[in-house]
């Protein structure tokens, strides 16, 4: 099926042929065959890179009508809002940030980018644009299962489509394991593939040799060990890349280097012997391998991602490559000099200046502790093949789009409370599914890092393993107050059998029945009227309807937790009545809610915290013999004073030395500071009390 044969107009045929779209991938004119141009609903269930997002141009070019596009991780909404803004004569517009307002600023675009968060309070909120849609795109549909994330997407969808029954839904998933119940949900036709654009082929990685899933076998080291011989290079290199702690929330600041830079070759390859293929299988561990596999594939011209389980891992292995030289082996356009200066000029934080280093050395690091700033200069640089590869956590397989030859998947399990677990399936095959840039490699490779022990589950588990289903995981408690919340304040229900209708078109509810939902949500009912956001209001004997308080109902506007309703609303009455109000007393209120991240506290902080807390005892809202989890509140703590030192103008350099955070995380906490602070303002409004410290702490944010 070609382009020209689409129900186009001739400038939209025109520029997808300028981008080199001519004749249709087998998905996307399955997807056609579907009617996917004819207003109908699909589901399209097909791996990575082949082909999602102009499925979604087709739904959103062709119906009668503006058009939602709804992104779950923000990350990648920007790269999709430029993709639709390319489009000639179409108006776009961007809802991202996951908790400002959101207005009619959006209404008579033709096309909205939005997060399902943005989508959900704009609902809320009443926004008039939602009802006008004719079609609604969600990718990523499979995060259906994700904690929170999950719930809020599916009830969106399941309101957007009570509203409006005729919109257009088409939902694209990576391959699960059951995508016909997602398309049964939606009431849609199923489009399911396996096929890729490049080859994949993936294997597992033990000693010295790659056994791949096609029956192949190779050698590790052996482009390697010829550049090694080339370059005169050698002799065993005692780098120690694998010792690092289960600490996620070091974003690298001031965390020990494990590297030994001081050697030579990355891996045990036998300098004296030369030719290919002289690795010692013996005394391989699983970084020295990775290492040989990302060398291999860059002297042979391609460049690679790696991946391993915490923030220290991805620099101390960035670190060994860039030390290990693979600059020397790169056949790239050039090394990201530039690229490191624009890291560099970033900040001036630990984190900025490894970062930069290791790209001036054609390596570089991503994770969630990075600055935006330099998640950018770090895909961009790749893109521009002047990096040779990114070391990362799993969190640059599912928000950014930036394919290698060959993905190396170091770490197969991640710490989970004290146990480390195996990672989904699912994550495991959105990383390889980066392997194979279309037109540039023959194929694309994964290759998962293993050992004696493990190669039969890593087989079993991820090679030919199937991913998981998607679960719905809206009967959480916490998930299902807040959607409660929302269905009784925007009046959408006023009993519990009529927010049991709300639930109806719920993925949820097409699983289970909503009846399996009674139960819980008459509990979420009391536990709302228990925690003042909600009042039974009576009319007869039985007869009664549910309605949201006025703090109920700042609370769903605000769209913050009602915990943290709860929470803000007790402390500003405690703090009202306080004679030391300060910056910091808000900064504690707002850092003690469920909606702010946590702040990893380390056993030699803890003490310097406490100590922090019992002098400044007179400003915080809470007396230590109160708290309900002490070290949960002693994080809050540390946060709060984290928030206190940045707007007294202690800078980031200095707080992410001091507290041992990401520079991204700084700037996360900053941003939700800002919005719960507003939410407090709110609030504080509602219930009558004037804390004048939070309209000074916001101001200085
Ligand atoms: N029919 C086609 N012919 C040639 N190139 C295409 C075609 N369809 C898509 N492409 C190109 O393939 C690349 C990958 O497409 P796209 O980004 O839509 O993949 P995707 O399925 O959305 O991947 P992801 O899972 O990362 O979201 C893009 O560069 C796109 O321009």
């Amino acid at each position: 099926m070609r382009v020209r044969e689409l129900p186009l107009s001739a400038p939209y045929a025109e520029h997808f042929l300028e981008q080199g779209i001519r004749e249709l991938y087998p998905p996307q004119a399955a997807a056609v065959d579907a009617g996917v141009c004819e207003g109908e609903n699909v589901v399209a269930a097909i791996p990575t890179a082949s082909g999602k997002t102009f499925i979604a141009e087709l739904a959103l070019l062709t119906a009668n009508g503006p058009g939602l596009y709804v992104c779950p991780l923000r990350a990648l909404a920007r790269e999709k809002y430029e993709t639709f803004a390319a489009l000639p004569g179409v108006d776009v517009g961007i809802s991202t940030g996951d908790f400002d307002a959101t207005g009619e600023a959006l209404a008579g675009n033709d096309v909205v980018v939005a997060t399902s968060e943005k989508v959900d309070s704009a609902i809320r909120n009443g926004a008039s644009w939602v009802d006008e849609l004719a079609c609604v795109v969600v990718d990523e549909v499979h995060l259906l299962g994700a904690e929170r994330r999950g719930p809020t997407l599916e009830v969106t969808l399941a309101t957007l489509r009570r509203r409006n029954p005729a919109v257009q839904v088409v939902a694209l998933s990576a391959t699960v394991d059951n995508p016909e119940a997602i398309a049964d949900w939606l009431d849609a036709a199923l489009v399911e593939s396996d096929w890729r654009p490049v080859d994949l082929r993936t294997g597992v990685a033990v000693g010295g040799e790659v056994e791949f899933d096609d029956g192949t076998t190779v050698g590790i080291g052996d482009a390697h060990g010829k550049a090694t011989t080339d370059g005169g290079e050698g002799g065993p290199n005692e780098v120690d890349g694998g010792g690092g702690g289960p600490n996620e929330v070091d974003g690298g600041g001031g965390g020990p280097n494990e590297v030994d830079g001081g050697g030579g070759g990355p891996n045990e390859v036998d300098g004296g012997g030369g030719g290919p293929n002289e690795v010692d299988d013996e005394d391989l561990d699983d970084t020295e391998i990775a290492a040989a596999l990302v060398a291999d594939t860059v002297a042979d011209g391609g460049q690679c991602l790696a991946f391993v389980r915490s923030r220290t891992e991805a620099v101390t292995l960035a670190q060994r490559l860039a030390d290990d030289g693979l600059a020397e082996r790169m056949d790239i356009e050039s090394v990201a000099a530039d690229a490191g200066d624009e890291a560099a000029d970033v900040d001036g934080t630990v984190t900025g200046r490894q970062l930069a280093d290791c790209l001036r050395s054609g390596v570089a690091f991503h994770h969630a502790g990075l600055r935006s700033g330099h998640r950018a200069v770090v895909e961009s640089a790749f893109r521009d093949r002047e990096v040779a590869c990114i070391c990362a956590t799993p969190t640059l397989a599912a928000g950014v789009n930036v394919p290698a030859r060959r993905v190396v998947v170091r770490d197969q399990k991640r710490y989970a409370g004290s146990a480390m677990e195996w990672l989904p399936t699912l994550e495991v095959h959105q990383m390889c599914g980066r392997a194979g840039r279309p037109g540039l490699d023959p194929h694309g490779e994964a290759v998962l890092v293993g050992d004696d022990d493990t190669r039969e589950t890593l087989v079993n588990r991820y090679v030919g393993g199937e991913p998981e289903a998607v679960e719905s995981t809206l009967a959480d408690p916490a998930s299902l107050r807040t959607h409660v919340l929302s269905a009784i304040a925007t009046g959408f229900a006023e009993t519990e059998e009529e927010i049991l209708g709300v639930f109806e078109g719920t993925f949820y509810a097409r699983e289970a029945g909503a009846g399996g939902l009674a139960d819980a949500v008459a509990v979420a009912v009391d536990d709302l009227v228990a925690a003042g956001m909600v009042r039974r209001e009576t009319g007869g004997v039985e007869d009664y309807r549910l309605v949201a308080t006025p703090v109920g109902e700042t609370t769903s506007k605000q769209y913050v937790r009602p915990e943290t309703g709860e929470r803000i609303v007790s402390g500003l009455r405690t703090a009202a009545g306080m004679l030391n109000t300060t910056t910091l007393t808000v900064f504690e209120v707002i850092c003690d809610t469920p909606d702010m991240q946590d702040t990893y506290l380390g056993n030699e902080e803890r003490a310097e915290i406490y100590r922090f807390a019992r002098s400044n005892a007179e400003q915080l809202t809470t007396a230590m013999h109160e708290t309900d989890d002490f070290e949960e509140w002693l994080e809050s703590v540390k946060t709060a004073r984290i928030l206190d030192e940045w707007i007294g103008g202690t800078t980031v350099e200095e707080l992410v030395e001091a507290y041992r955070i990401g520079p991204g995380d700084l700037d996360s906490r900053v941003e939700r500071a800002e919005w719960l602070l507003s939410a407090a303002e709110a609030l504080a409004e509602t219930v009558g009390v004037a804390v004048p410290a939070i309209p000074q702490a916001r101001s200085r944010l």
